[in-house]
């Protein structure tokens, strides 16, 4: 794994790194050796199919819970040594929500400004510019009860900020929030990126990982299957094709002899050219069509997708897709 550079050449220090961690419940290894290098400052996304062991990660590295082996640093505390110096420098929000539903939006985040010892001035202070910053100032005397799904998300990450944590784990943020309160969400912590936190996320949602996260691992049988930016673990998993489609067969056989290394699908008098997307290779395709003089009808550059990605690498946890678990190097746009 290249280690991330800073602009002055020097490395971005690591914000959260891991070394072998290993966790089991019983029998059940849940994680089997996870190594993680995180750069302070960006986003990481951890993928993985239902209970492939997300929450648990985030768990021991927030030290909520223990490891059975490996080592790991958060914000340059061992989470076995120092727990008490990660839990100063993070903050946690998710699937254990911290939001009491029984008293207000304020109130709520007040407890968090005693629990992190401010004095009553400064807790209003935070308090008051944090509800304002997260769009919760009209819903900040009801009830938490009484707010929609992205609200309690959006109280439960300004609790979260209430101690300025430089690190945040952030465990499926988005996961039943509708497009909008979803979008809001990014928007959040694109903006608490810009900031300078770090941010640790997990989540089933592919294209939330594509948005945000400066790097992705997935997540599979106790390891990490794969790991690197968006584009890299898409050029991992071949499905990249240019699909070109006649309506005239003539036009369309010609096409066939002239391009060779295609698919055909003759009802559909389409052809299926393996490419990477580049340029390069299309400027040669649309060469090779001029020169045999045809043209198609219609021109479509399909690339892999991170779906395509994670049913690759997870393919043995995901019988429901056996169209792309059986045929990885096939790309979603055919498929569906
Ligand atoms: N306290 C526990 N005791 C026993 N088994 C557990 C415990 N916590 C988690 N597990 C098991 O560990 C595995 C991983 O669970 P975990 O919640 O970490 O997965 P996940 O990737 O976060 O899943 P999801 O996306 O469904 O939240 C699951 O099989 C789960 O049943």
């Amino acid at each position: 794994m290249p280690t991330p550079m800073r602009g002055d050449g020097h490395p971005s220090p690591a914000a959260i790194s891991a070394v072998g961690l290993r966790k089991s419940y019983g029998d059940k290894t849940v994680l089997d050796g996870i190594d993680l290098r995180i750069p302070a400052g960006s986003v990481f996304a951890l993928l993985g199919p239902n209970g492939a062991g997300k929450t648990t990660a985030v768990q021991i590295l927030s030290t909520l819970s223990t490891a059975d082996g490996g080592q790991a640093q958060v914000a340059g505390h061992d989470i076995a040594t120092s727990p008490g110096g990660v839990r100063a420098a993070i903050g946690v929000t998710g699937q254990f929500s911290a939001v009491d539903g029984l008293i207000t939006g304020e109130e709520n985040m007040l407890l968090m400004a005693d629990l992190h010892h401010l004095s009553k001035r400064s807790g209003r202070r935070v308090t008051a510019e944090l509800l304002e910053r997260f769009d919760l100032v009209d819903a900040a005397r009801k009830p938490a009860q009484s707010y929609s799904g992205g609200m309690k998300r959006r109280l439960d990450i300004a609790m979260t900020l209430v101690g300025n944590p430089r690190i945040i784990f952030l465990d499926e943020p988005t996961t039943g929030l509708d497009p909008r309160s979803r979008h809001t969400m990014w928007q959040i912590i694109r903006e608490l990126v810009s900031d300078g936190v770090t941010v640790f996320l997990t989540t089933q949602y592919l294209d939330e990982a594509d948005e945000l996260a400066d790097r992705i691992a997935v997540l599979n049988d106790g390891r990490i299957a794969a790991e690197g930016t968006a584009e890299e673990l898409k050029r991992l998993i071949p499905g990249g094709h240019i699909r070109l489609r006649f309506t005239d067969p003539s036009a369309y056989r010609s096409a066939a002899v002239a391009l060779r290394e295609t698919t055909r699908d003759d009802e559909a008098l389409a052809l299926r050219i393996p490419s990477d997307g580049s340029q390069r290779e299309l400027r040669s395709l649309l060469d090779r069509l001029d020169s045999a003089g045809v043209e198609a009808d219609e021109l479509t550059v399909h690339t892999s997708d991170l779906d395509d990605v994670f049913f690759a690498l997870t393919a043995s946890t995901v019988p429901s897709r056996p169209a792309q678990s059986t045929q990885p190097t096939q790309s979603k746009e055919d498929v569906r």
